[in-house]
């Protein structure tokens, strides 16, 4: 068994919750309201920029140069691309960029998985993101079998069930599987723990969309 499947397998329970979120199966029934949507892609868009000094943190701490280069391509991708897709899905759905201040839930995810990159060293770092990416991989995957209705959402999907985004993930699958194998069994239990609790970071972020009391931020200038 790999070591990213052991580290996995201790955590069947989470990983299982975040599969059957809710939020995954809105979106597999082709019924995620829209305003669950747009306020879901407001804290996507917000931590783009958390996600950039996550990676940051794993560039300076990695062991060698491949896996410098295989960074700085993340790096690019995340604040260039993505940026650019947030600004089209923003416009499409009259998201606007003010909005009130960030749910808990959505904070903490930011906080959780920032920390665990600053106080962590290159095996925390691979784990947690590859939780955030395999976790996608595996539903976005699903998902896109019978795409959504929305174009926003179903592109979005499909940006995630594609061999690019797979690939990365794959990656950090790699990455994980090389460091815990340099590990002794504390170390790899460390690991598991910290890929539980980044998944239990995902389940309440993903939570956080479907809380009507925060205001949708609407676009500036529209009606
Ligand atoms: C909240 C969240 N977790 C994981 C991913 C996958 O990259 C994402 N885009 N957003």
């Amino acid at each position: 068994m790999r070591h990213s499947d052991w580290i996995r397998s201790q955590n069947q329970y989470l990983w299982e919750a975040m599969q059957t979120h809710r939020f995954v199966t809105d979106i597999e029934k082709d019924q995620l309201p829209l305003d669950v949507l747009r306020r879901y892609f407001f804290f996507e868009h917000a931590f783009v920029e958390t996600a950039v000094l996550i990676f940051g943190h794993a560039l300076l701490k990695a062991p060698g140069f491949a896996q410098q280069r295989k960074l700085i391509a993340t790096l690019s991708a995340l604040s260039e691309a993505q940026l650019v897709w947030f600004q089209d899905c923003f416009a499409a759905l009259g998201i606007g960029t003010k909005g009130s201040p960030l749910p808990k839930a959505v904070d903490d995810f930011a906080t959780g998985m920032l920390g665990i990159a600053e106080d962590g060293d290159y095996a925390a770092i691979v784990t947690i993101m590859m939780a955030a990416e395999w976790m996608y991989g595996t539903w976005c995957m699903r998902a896109h079998q019978h795409p959504s209705t929305e174009p926003m959402l179903r592109a979005w999907v499909q940006l995630h069930a594609e061999p690019d985004f797979l690939s990365g993930a794959d990656w950090l699958r790699a990455e994980v599987d090389r460091e815990a194998a340099a590990l002794d069994d504390a170390g790899r239990m460390r690991l598991a723990d910290l890929f539980g609790r980044a998944l239990q970071l995902e389940i309440d972020f993903h939570e956080a969309a479907y809380d009507s009391t925060w205001p949708v931020p609407k676009a500036e200038g529209n009606a």
